[in-house]
């Protein structure tokens, strides 16, 4: 039992929540069902699998010290970005291995699809998944007067996340809520495809200024539909100042998160000037926030009631605090990600001319003129389109890792890991190897068709894994990503604009770069060729 009992002592979440001086720990956290029992060390298993499996502390992994070395100037993971570093701790640990929490739990990464499962399958109703604490800071410690205890989705843990999530689940994941914003998106495309147009060389076909940067803001505008049902006019001569502001804290919003979220920081224990900031960024990305709720709220007042009620209006008649939470948490979590997988999808298809050519033989099916509207009718069978997407999310998930807390002991790779213990799942890296993937290199849309489509494009299911925990770029189960139907119907709306309307081709000198921070997200020499396609051509 005492052997046992010392296992426990690994567990980092311990250690965290009686960590001395800290301004700010999971303290709140604790009130909730899930965390009170993860304080409770005693190991809740005695069946012979767990009395079987290796000790928690021969996982392999570094120690604290060694950790610490391998950043330091000089170290061998110096300056590495996380992609790197998770390859070269892959190559010296294996497929599973420890990493020293320093202040948080203790990470384990692993690379097993066996070990992916028995974490989700041990998910329960409330999946833990911990990550942004200066999230939950703001909200629940430092500005109670705005959020009155409403963490929202991405920081609520346990039995209040649940309470939210079973209440915004039917706003953002039934298919007919979403589609009714349709549409919008569709304007939205038509005018990013109209600034992109008046952007074009028509000489050399490539735009003159940035295009991450432009797809950033196509992005915004359409998240901010959703979920401040207004328009931004970010693709207009004068877009509202507000809007700009908006967009540009949101920016910073994610390059400081990483900071402080993900890299070692003490802002727990010390406020430096920088976290300061980072609290006024968050201030102003709320009150602006309100500011487009309140005048989305007179405008519906104004407008009396309507049978079609948008995402907005329903967010508010769960409850306006509620509303604004959820509001913030999609612009948070939809403008980044999104704009990542639109580059990274063009990326692929623009880098293979074929499969490009049969692809725009669908979207002329689906439009046979460039400027006929986008309809729940016309979108509803685009097979083709889908298996693109989704083969772009195999080579390059844009959150290449999910994460859980585990909430229950398990036995992962044959080691005891206790509850508390974060878990790492290296997706990425499986959905990129031949292992599970057949010419896992190769940007293989058929991998995903049910069926053959033409004489030319015949399904080949027989190339992709069986195993479902191997492709996950949304995430699993109940916490799944809430705003993945929306994504997908903005990711579908502009690349049927944009691969309607031109012949795209890639004139990066490199194939696509990244930087690995919360997300990927490309970076670098992101260079386009938009060649007009002649009507009634593929
Ligand atoms: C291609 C674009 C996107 C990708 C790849 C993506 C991916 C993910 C992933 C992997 C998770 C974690 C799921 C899990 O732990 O099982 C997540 C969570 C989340 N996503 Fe997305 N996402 C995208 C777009 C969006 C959009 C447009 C929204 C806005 C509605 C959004 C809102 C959220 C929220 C609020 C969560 C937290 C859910 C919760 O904890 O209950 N995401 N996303």
């Amino acid at each position: 039992m005492w052997k046992s009992f010392e296992l426990y002592k690994h567990c980092a979440f311990k250690q965290k929540l009686l960590a001395p001086g800290r301004l700010f720990s999971l303290g709140r956290e604790l009130k909730q069902q899930a965390f009170l029992e993860l304080l409770d060390t005693k190991p809740t298993r005695s069946d012979d699998d767990w009395l079987q499996a290796k000790p928690y502390a021969e996982i392999p992994g570094p120690g604290t010290w060694r950790l610490l070395s391998y950043f330091l100037p000089g170290g061998k993971l110096h300056n590495t970005n996380l992609i790197d570093m998770n390859r070269r701790m892959r190559e010296w640990y294996g497929d599973i291995y420890r990493v020293p929490g320093l202040g948080k739990p203790d990470m384990i990464f692993t690379y097993n699809p066996n070990d992916f499962a028995v974490t989700y399958r041990n998910d329960g109703v409330w999946p833990l998944r911990t990550g942004l604490e200066s999230f939950t800071y703001y909200r629940i410690v430092h500005r109670p007067d705005v959020f009155g205890g409403v963490g929202g989705l991405v920081s609520e843990q346990g039995k209040s996340w649940g309470d939210i999530r079973n209440k915004v689940n039917p706003v953002l994941m039934k298919v007919q809520n979403v589609k009714q914003n349709l549409p919008q998106i569709d304007e939205i495309s038509k005018d990013f495809v109209d600034r992109l147009e008046s952007l074009r060389d028509p000489h050399t076909h490539t735009i003159k200024c940035n295009f991450q940067d432009q797809i950033k803001m196509w992005a915004f505008e359409s998240i901010s539909y959703v979920a401040l049902n207004t328009r931004m006019g970010m693709f207009t001569d004068h877009p509202d100042p507000n809007a700009i502001r908006l967009a540009k804290y949101m920016i910073d919003f994610f390059n400081d998160s990483f900071k402080y979220d993900v890299r070692p920081s003490i802002w727990q224990y010390y406020q430096m000037p920088g976290f300061k900031r980072f609290l006024q960024n968050y201030d102003n990305i709320t009150e602006i926030t309100i500011n487009y709720i309140e005048a989305a709220m007179d405008r519906f007042e104004r407008d009396g009631h309507s049978d079609n009620t948008c995402v907005l209006q329903q967010l508010l008649a769960l409850n306006k605090r509620v509303a604004v939470a959820m509001a913030m948490d999609m612009l948070m979590a939809g403008m980044d990600t999104t704009s990542s997988a639109l580059v990274t999808i063009l990326y692929n298809i623009a880098s293979n001319p074929v499969k490009q050519g049969q692809l725009r033989r669908e979207l002329f099916h689906i439009l046979p003129k460039a400027n006929d509207s986008l309809t729940e009718e016309n979108t509803k069978n685009m097979p083709y389109l889908r298996a693109c997407i989704k083969e772009a999310l195999r080579i390059t998930p844009i959150t290449p890792g999910n994460f859980r807390v585990t909430s229950k002991d398990l036995v992962l790779s044959g080691y005891r890991v206790p509850r508390g213990t974060g878990v790492l799942m290296g997706v990425m890296e499986l959905s990129n190897s031949e292992e599970y993937f057949a010419k896992s290199a190769e940007f293989l849309p058929e991998r995903w068709l049910k069926q053959d489509l033409d004489s030319d494009i015949a399904a080949c299911p027989e190339a992709r894994s069986r195993n479902p925990f191997v492709y996950l770029p949304f995430g699993f189960g109940p916490r799944t990503c809430i705003g993945k139907r929306i994504a997908a119907m903005e990711l579908e709306t502009l690349l049927v604009r944009l691969l309607r309307n031109y012949r795209i081709s890639w004139l990066g000198k490199k194939p696509l770069q990244y930087e690995s921070s919360i997300i990927l997200s490309p970076h670098g020499d992101i260079r386009f060729k938009f060649e007009p396609v002649v009507e009634n051509s593929s």
